[in-house]
C-alpha cells in the first residue's frame, strides 16, 4: 500500500487522528474531553501536547493507544484503523509501574513479553542492550526500591523501548523528577530518539519542556478539549532546555497557553 503523506513534509504519516471526539459522564454532568481533534504525526516525529489540566491531553493519548475508545472519529496507525493496544504503539507514563518484585534487569524482560518471536536468549541481549541505552548497565540486578525516582523512569523507558515499538507515547514521564534530573532525562531521551527515530508523542505541563523536545508543540484548550495552537520548533538539536534560545518560544506558547484558559468556554 502507498503509505499515506504529511501535508507538511515528505515523510509518511504514522498516526493521523481524524475528528475524534469523547465525552464522559461524571457526577451526572457531561464533560466533553475532546471535540472534533484531527491532527497527522509523520514518521519520526517528536510531538509534544501541551495544555491546562482537564484539557483531554491524556484522554487523546489513551484514545492513540487504543486503551480508550472514542465516541466519534479514528486513529489510524500506518494507514489502519486503531481497534485496541498493540505492541506497536507503547504508553510511559507518570509513575514508573514497575514490578516491585523484580529487579531492573526482570522488569526490562518483562516488557520483552510482547515479543515471542525472540528466545530468550535474544530477550536477555535486547534487555541488557537498553539498561545500557538508558545508563542503568551496573544497576542491572538493583532492585525497584533501591533506585531513586530518575533510575525507576529509565528503567521504564527501557521496558516501554526494548520491544521496539515504532510509537512511544508518554505522559507526563518526568514530571514527578527532581529539576536535575529532568535535565539530565532531556539530554538522554534525545539522544534515544535520534538514534532511534522513533514517533514520539509526548504529553507535558511544562512550556520549556515542550519546546526542548517537540519538533511540534500542540497546544490544547479545555472545556471542551479541542487543538487550540500548532507550533513549529525549528530549532538545532540536541537542545538544552536551559539555553536561552528556547526562551522565545517558551514566551509565545506560555502566553497563548494562558489565553486558553481566559478564552476557555466553560459549559
Ligand atoms: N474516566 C473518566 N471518567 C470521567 N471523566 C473523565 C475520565 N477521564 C477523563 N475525564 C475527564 O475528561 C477531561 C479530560 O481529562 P484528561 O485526563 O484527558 O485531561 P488532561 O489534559 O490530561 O489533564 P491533566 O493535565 O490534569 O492530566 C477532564 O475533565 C477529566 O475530568
Amino acid at each position: 500500500m502507498e503509505p499515506l503523506r504529511t501535508s507538511s513534509d515528505n515523510r509518511p504519516a504514522k498516526l493521523i487522528i481524524e475528528e475524534v471526539s469523547k465525552s464522559f459522564v461524571a457526577s451526572r454532568a457531561v464533560v466533553h474531553a475532546l471535540d472534533n481533534i484531527s491532527l497527522t504525526v509523520p514518521e519520526g516525529e517528536f510531538l509534544c501536547l501541551i495544555g491546562p489540566s482537564g484539557c483531554g491531553k491524556s484522554t487523546l493519548l489513551d484514545i492513540i493507544a487504543g486503551l480508550t475508545k472514542p465516541d466519534a472519529g479514528r486513529v489510524l496507525a500506518d494507514g489502519k484503523v486503531v481497534r485496541g493496544p498493540g505492541q506497536q504503539r507503547l504508553v510511559m507514563f507518570q509513575e514508573s509501574a514497575l514490578f516491585p518484585w523484580l529487579d531492573a534487569f526482570g522488569n526490562v524482560m518483562f516488557g520483552l513479553k510482547l515479543r515471542p518471536d525472540l528466545t530468550n536468549h535474544e530477550r536477555r541481549k535486547i534487555a541488557d542492550y537498553y539498561l545500557e541505552l538508558v545508563g542503568l548497565e551496573k544497576f542491572k540486578h538493583a532492585h525497584v526500591h533501591e533506585l531513586s525516582g530518575g533510575m525507576k523512569q529509565r528503567v521504564a523507558l527501557a521496558r516501554a523501548l526494548a520491544p521496539d515499538p515504532q510509537v512511544l507515547l508518554m505522559d507526563e514521564p518526568f514530571a514527578a523528577l527532581d529539576a536535575l534530573t529532568r535535565d539530565q532525562l532531556y539530554s538522554d531521551i534525545q539522544r534515544i530518539w535520534m538514534e532511534s527515530r522513533k514517533t514520539i508523542v509526548f504529553v507535558t505541563h511544562n512550556v520549556r519542556e515542550a519546546v526542548c523536545l517537540g519538533d511540534r508543540v500542540i497546544l490544547m484548550s479545555p472545556s471542551p478539549g479541542r487543538i487550540a495552537q500548532v507550533f513549529d520548533i525549528p530549532l538545532p538539536r540536541p537542545r538544552d532546555i536551559n539555553s536561552p534560545d528556547l526562551a522565545g518560544y517558551a514566551y509565545e506558547i506560555a502566553a497563548a497557553l494562558k489565553g486558553t484558559l481566559e478564552g476557555a468556554a466553560y459549559e
